[in-house]
């Protein structure tokens, strides 16, 4: 038996951001960790990272099976930097196994080298598990050999000729986006009756226009009901949104239907932690567990998918721990988005329609790309700019930035939202020339 001060039970950000923390104030921490390819998280290694490379390359003209490579290197480099971070702590110890629950203390870790199993005790229990895409109930996609999920997609070195994508959201955009521009013909299904359905009608349409411009071809309201092998393809069946049927040929299909908790493994029921009825752990805004000295973070707790938020799930346990303990999920108001499209799609706060639909007067402001002279600069003229402003107060509502750098700008929009400056302030505030950020002058400017 090994005893901890705190056990950490996966690598993500939250939970390797929180194991140096812990060990530099002096705690004895575990951290397990059941794959060495996974160390670092998935971010680093099978998502956030891996796809922006590529999406990089595919934007600078890198052929395909060098950019996998290029892939690769980075994320190798990242891994071996994410452990040494760790173990650079003498305080810290990394137990490479799977960890399940014994009881609500202890936690039997099954050592990957050695294949012992070891007990370990801790007084504080952070479940940093994370989660993986989840496989509709299609016949033949398990069986399938050319149906990948995110992960195996960017393992693999041919491009696909025909990709065949199941979701039109965050990463079937995105790799719809990058495979397209390597030069795979690309078909996305999505089941939903419109792409992009949070988007206002004229965001959506321009959105749509660049991907389709790209050869990207969308069905939305389909239902898929088959996968068939074949010997040189797969036939992926589905009924159209009128009720017809339709075969397409597909060389790779990506499932992208969203992503479930890794649960399973953890033996919840041993030590009483509850789940939601999708199987996320439940957590209060504390991210605290029923009980007591448990806590869930990351993507494991039902939150919003993003690394970022993970990381903001460590601050909330941070706070807690050597903090004044003040500090909820509920502070989290204007967290910001980008699909990494080209040019990317970024977002915060209510679109028109839903600032609307909340009961809000607005007024309106949107700008073409193709206005702002870096955009001009970069040869990225394409896309569109808007931004939703409380009528009277001057408040900025909302904002959406469909343009070069768009990931960067919104975080200028995001601050100002969060410290409540009007929009006058972005209006007129001084700028980098040229810089994308400027383009705010110009957009606050038709508010
Ligand atoms: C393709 C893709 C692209 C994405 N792009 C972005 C992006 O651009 N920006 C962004 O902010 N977010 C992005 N995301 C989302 C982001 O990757 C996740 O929100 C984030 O990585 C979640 O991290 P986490 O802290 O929950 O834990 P994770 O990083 O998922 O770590 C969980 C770890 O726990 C380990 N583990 C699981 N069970 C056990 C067990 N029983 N014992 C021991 N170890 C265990 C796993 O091996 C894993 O290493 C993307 C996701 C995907 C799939
Ligand atoms: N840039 C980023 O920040 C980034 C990038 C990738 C992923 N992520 C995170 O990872 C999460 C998971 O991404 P995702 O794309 O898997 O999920 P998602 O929830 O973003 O999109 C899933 C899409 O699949 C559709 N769908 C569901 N079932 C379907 C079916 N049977 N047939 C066809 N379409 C179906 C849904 O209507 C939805 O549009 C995201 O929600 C996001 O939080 C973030």
């Amino acid at each position: 038996m090994r005893h901890y001060q705190a056990l950490i039970i996966g690598f993500g950000k939250a939970g390797k951001t929180l194991a140096g923390f812990l060990a530099a104030q002096g705690w004895q921490v575990a951290l397990v960790e059941q794959s060495a390819q996974m160390y670092g998280g998935t971010c680093i290694n099978i998502a956030c990272i891996p796809t922006k490379s590529l999406v990089h390359s595919a934007e600078t003209g890198r052929p395909y099976a060098e950019a996998i490579a290029e892939k690769n290197r980075l994320t190798s480099f990242l891994r071996g930097r994410n452990l040494a971070n760790l173990t650079s702590h003498p305080e810290a110890t990394l137990l490479l196994g799977q960890a399940a629950f014994v009881n609500e203390r202890q936690v039997r870790v099954h050592l990957l080298e050695t294949d012992e199993e070891v007990l370990v005790e801790a007084d504080h229990i952070f479940i940093n598990t994370g989660a993986v895409p989840r496989l509709p109930p299609i016949p033949g996609l398990r069986e399938s050999q050319r149906v990948f999920t995110s992960t195996s997609l960017m393992e693999q070195t041919v491009l696909p000729e025909r990709l065949v994508i199941i979701g039109g959201g965050f990463i079937g955009l995105e790799f719809a986006s990058m495979y397209a521009q390597f030069g795979a013909a690309v078909t996305v299904l999505e089941s939903g009756p419109r792409l992009l359905p949070h988007e206002d009608e004229d965001m959506a349409a321009a959105i749509r226009q660049m991907l389709e411009s790209k050869g990207i071809t969308f069905l939305e309201g389909v239902q898929v009901q088959q996968i068939e092998p074949g010997i040189a393809h797969d036939t992926v069946v589905l009924q159209d949104a009128q009720g017809a049927t339709q075969r397409l040929s597909a060389s790779a299909v990506l499932v992208a239907v969203g992503r479930e908790p890794v649960v399973a493994s953890l033996n919840l029921p041993a030590a009483g932690v509850t789940q939601d009825a999708r199987g996320f752990i439940q957590v209060n805004e504390r991210l605290q567990t029923n009980v007591p000295h448990i806590w869930a973070l990351g993507d494991v707790n039902g939150g919003p998918q993003f690394t970022y938020i993970s990381l903001d799930d460590y601050r909330i346990v941070r706070d807690q721990l050597f903090g004044a303990g003040q500090r909820t999920t509920a502070d989290r108001q204007h967290v910001a988005s980008t699909v990494f499209l080209t040019p990317p799609l970024a977002h915060v706060g209510l679109r028109e329609r839903e600032a609307r639909a909340q009961g809000y007067q607005v007024r309106v402001a949107t700008m073409p790309a193709a206005a702002i002279t870096r955009a001009q600069v970069l040869q990225e003229p394409v896309g569109l700019l808007k931004a939703v402003i409380e009528e009277g107060t001057g408040r900025i509502l909302g904002c959406t930035l469909f343009c070069a750098d768009a990931g960067e700008v919104i975080n200028t929009v995001q601050l100002a939202m969060k410290a409540g400056v009007r929009y006058e302030v972005l209006r007129d505030n001084i700028y980098i020339h040229p810089s994308m950020t400027e383009a705010l002058n110009d957009l606050f400017g038709k508010v």
